[in-house]
């Protein structure tokens, strides 16, 4: 549906977007995550038309649409800012998103009410933007960018804004309503728990190269490299140099008993709701791990491996 063939991005002679292939499926709720500068919105930017690309191909249901404008591609985009219209109240907002669109104005206006019914944001069609809080804006900014029925919704870190909670809702209703439209979605984040939550198949890009394309569970579970698995989980993975190998372990897969074959000091200990996190200093490595009781810091910890992954990379 969304194909790309070795997409690559220079601005002046820095390469931003390096060789990118992938295709996005019909329906597929897809997802790139990547550090701050690793390139996410310029590819989006790419995919949208708004950046020109210096080499390579981008077709959406397989028309090649790399020198199209972006008026000309078909696609729904939701940025971080909301960019509404403030002087314009919800209802005339999206009526302009629907400006270009040959339908007449009845039809308009029914598409209006149906998306806004979905959205939850009906009763808010006489108010202006600055009138509603940042989460009703930003189901304003989602129904602008839907009403189009676009085949393709492109959406740039779109709840970095909203407070902890009302991402968890926002995020919840954004994927009711991509699956319910059956719209093809890219969506960035740099939040690997959020790309883990929502998304039917994750693309982790590093400094403009896409390092691993997968299922979430894949992701998480067979980073083929060092730098995907540092990209994902929350808390991180840690890494450590054993017997010449660089290993991976999650916290989770840390036990720390009496027994342990590791010793390390516990350099600190925080807690995180459920768990406490332990910070353990041992040889030249830092590790962390989970604990269902506070340790001190400063205590001497032995522990082990319940299953770890051999990275070759240093
Ligand atoms: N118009 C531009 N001219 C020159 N360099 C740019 C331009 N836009 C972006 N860059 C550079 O390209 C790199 C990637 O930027 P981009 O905004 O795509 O990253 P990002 O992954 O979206 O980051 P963030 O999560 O911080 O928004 C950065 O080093 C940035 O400084």
């Amino acid at each position: 549906m969304i194909t790309l063939k070795e997409v690559t991005k220079f601005f002046g002679s820095f390469k931003v977007i390096d060789s990118i292939s992938l295709n996005v499926e019909k329906g597929e709720f897809f997802v790139i995550l990547g550090k701050s500068g690793s390139g996410k919105t310029t590819l989006l930017r790419l995919i949208a038309g708004l950046e020109k690309v210096s080499s390579g191909k981008i077709l959406i249901s397989n028309e090649d649409v790399t020198d199209l404008p972006p008026s000309k591609r078909d696609i729904g985009m939701v940025f971080q800012s909301y960019a509404l219209y403030p002087n314009k109240k919800v209802f005339e907002n999206l009526m302009i998103a629907l400006e270009n669109s040959e339908i007449n104005k009845k039809d308009k206006e029914e598409r209006i009410i149906e998306i806004s019914k979905q959205l939850e944001i009906y009763h808010l069609m006489d108010k202006y933007p600055a009138q509603l809080s940042g989460g009703q804006q930003q189901r304003v900014a989602i129904a602008k960018a839907l009403v189009k029925r676009p085949k393709v919704l492109l959406m740039d870190e779109p709840l970095s804004n909203l407070d902890v909670q009302l991402r968890y809702s926002a995020r919840k209703l954004i994927k009711k309503v991509q699956k319910e439209f059956n719209i093809t979605t890219i969506y960035v984040t740099h939040d690997s728990n959020e790309a883990l939550a929502i998304a039917d198949r994750i693309g982790v890009i590093d400094k403009g190269r896409l390092l691993q394309v997968g299922i979430p569970e894949d992701i998480y579970n067979n980073p083929l490299s060092k730098e995907v698995a540092s990209l994902v989980g929350n808390p991180p993975m840690s890494f450590v140099k054993i017997d010449g190998k660089i290993i991976g372990v999650r916290p989770d897969n840390i036990i720390i008993k009496d027994n342990g074959t590791y010793e390390g000091i516990v350099s600190n200990c925080e807690f995180w709701g459920s768990y406490y996190l332990i910070y353990i200093d041992f040889i030249d490595n830092e590790v962390k791990a989970i604990s269902k009781e506070r340790i001190k810091e400063g205590s001497k910890v032995k522990f082990d491996f319940i299953s770890y992954k051999v990275f070759s990379n240093d």
